[in-house]
């Protein structure tokens, strides 16, 4: 949170919410509410807005965190995991395959984008991000699928050129000003054309592999000036290949949280609508929070309720994946506007009440990306069962100043699962294929991708020690 100094503290997340405005706080806490809140999380029952509230903070009525309270939080939800999901520990073999940096959108939390004037044919800034055309991310995609990969997970900045399909582009480029009213600009502006959305998508989804993307935010740019609903949009992007979609985008799902991070994203509304049509569609998405930034814990607890009634009505979200705000190379941070990220004692604290809150999502992730591993482990402790996926490759945190790496082998998984006396089990991106796996029949590698024969994805020197730092390509030289 803003305020560093204390690792254990929450800084004005933890002691702010009892005065949050609008929330319905008004009323003074007690060490009753908090003790409640617990009583209630631990007899299964379905927590109010305010539990959530008093669990987030270990009580509102005092500043920081109670190391004994959060204590007892943690083994409510470690318990509840226990219950519902039991003791195995689930990852997926996966590649993160990105299409492009370029973003006009100025979210003050990301520095994955690179300002899309940059990519223009004939400008001459100079820029690190990138643009993958149609044919260039089916041959990543084609490559990884030889390593055993069973899902392409792929997120992108929203490109101005980027647009559904040649209709949509002719709908974009009709506009009297399509840069200011539309964010458009045609593909012969730009150095490297991305293509379509549905030529992406038809390029990714290929030899059988789980294509996992198109977010809301993206799926926004995908339909921005027509009158196109988010399902029709979803139904397309099923037919050219999409499997499932990531619920990012999401960051706190409070407006007035957004107008401060993200003034140029669609807004809560816009993002349950999308995730709806997106179910409406036949596809399952994963739900996400990223925290730890101008929120207060109020905000969090107003954000779990949005995913759980949303899970309500749709059934269809798979997982939950806590985003641990990475601060360093952020405008948030260089503003002066937030100091740090969430301390460990609130990612402990949010897997927890995540747990305990979304009685009706099964699986909660922890990430190495963000947490590193030691720290993640320790998440899988506090109510979390899914340890993310093999990545192979990573921008968004790393741009942003995160050192974990961007992958993990099998046998990491294997070792460090057990080491927390847990059973490794790879699984589909939707859950419902799971193999458990043999820590002692070694060398790992994934079996359940279409090309996967249980063959390590990565020589053995490159996943030794800290992954950080060596990329894929350099483990194949
Ligand atoms: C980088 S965007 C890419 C996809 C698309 N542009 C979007 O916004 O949905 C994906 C997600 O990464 C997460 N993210 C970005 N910067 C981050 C940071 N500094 N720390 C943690 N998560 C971050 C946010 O939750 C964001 O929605
Ligand atoms: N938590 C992070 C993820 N999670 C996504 C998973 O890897 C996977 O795609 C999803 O669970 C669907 O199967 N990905 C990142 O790149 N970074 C994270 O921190
Ligand atoms: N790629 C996202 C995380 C993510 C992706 C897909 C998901 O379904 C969930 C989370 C990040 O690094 O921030
Ligand atoms: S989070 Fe997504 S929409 Fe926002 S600036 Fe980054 S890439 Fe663009």
């Amino acid at each position: 949170m803003s305020s560093g100094g204390d690792s254990d503290g929450t800084g004005p997340a933890g002691g702010s919410a009892s005065d949050a405005d609008g929330f319905g706080f008004a009323e003074p806490a007690t060490d009753q509410s908090f003790e409640n809140a617990l009583a209630k999380a631990r007899d299964g029952i379905r927590l109010t807005v305010d539990d959530a509230t008093e669990l987030l903070a270990t009580g509102t009525e005092r500043e920081g965190v109670d190391p004994v309270r959060k204590e007892a939080v943690l083994e409510a939800a470690d318990r509840r995991r226990a219950e519902t999901v039991g003791d195995e520990v689930t990852f997926v073999a996966n590649l993160n395959n990105n299409v492009t940096t370029a973003c006009n959108t100025g979210c003050l939390f990301c520095n994955f984008k690179d300002s899309a004037h940059a990519f223009e044919a004939d400008s001459d800034v100079e820029h690190a991000g990138f643009t993958k055309p149609p044919a260039e991310s089916r041959a990543v995609v084609e490559d990884a699928l030889d390593m055993g990969i069973y899902e392409v997970c792929s997120v992108s900045g929203l490109h101005p050129a980027f647009a559904l399909n040649e209709e949509h582009h002719e709908i974009l480029a009709a506009r009297d000003d399509p840069a200011s009213e539309v964010n458009y600009k045609p593909p012969e502006a730009y150095a490297t054309d991305p293509g379509t959305y549905l030529e992406q998508m038809a390029a990714m989804s290929v030899g059988g592999v789980h294509l996992h993307s198109m977010t809301p935010e993206e799926a926004y740019h995908a339909k921005r000036g027509t009158d196109w609903e988010y399902e029709s949009v979803y139904r397309d992007l099923a037919a050219a290949g999409l499997d499932s979609a990531p619920g990012t985008a999401a960051e706190i799902l409070v407006d007035e949280v957004r107008d401060v991070i993200c003034p140029g994203k669609i807004r809560t509304g816009d993002w349950v609508a999308a995730i709806e049509g997106a179910a409406a569609a036949g596809l399952d998405v994963t739900s996400t929070m990223m925290y730890g930034h101008v929120e207060t814990v109020a905000h969090r607890a107003e954000h779990l309720k949005v995913i759980r009634d949303l899970q309500d009505r749709t059934g269809a979200i798979t997982e939950f994946v806590p985003l641990s705000f990475i601060h360093q190379n952020t405008p948030l941070y260089r503003r002066g506007v937030v100091d740090s990220g969430p301390s460990r004692a609130e990612d402990e604290l949010v897997v927890a009440v995540a747990r305990l809150f979304l009685d009706n999502v099964d699986h909660v992730q922890a990430s190495w990306v963000k947490s590193g591993d030691a720290h993640g482990l320790k998440l899988l402790n506090c109510g979390a069962d899914d340890f993310m996926g093999t990545i192979l490759s990573e921008e968004i945190t790393s741009r942003a100043g995160g050192e974990y790496g961007e992958y993990r082998s099998f046998d990491d998984y294997v070792e460090m699962i057990t080491a927390i006396g847990r059973t490794p089990v790879e699984r589909s991106t939707d859950y419902r294929t799971r193999r458990r796996i043999d820590p002692d029949d070694g060398p790992h590698g994934p079996r359940l991708g279409p090309r996967a024969d249980g063959t390590p994805m990565l020589p053995e020197r490159a996943a030794e020690g800290d992954a950080a730092g060596t990329s894929p390509t350099e483990a194949d030289d």
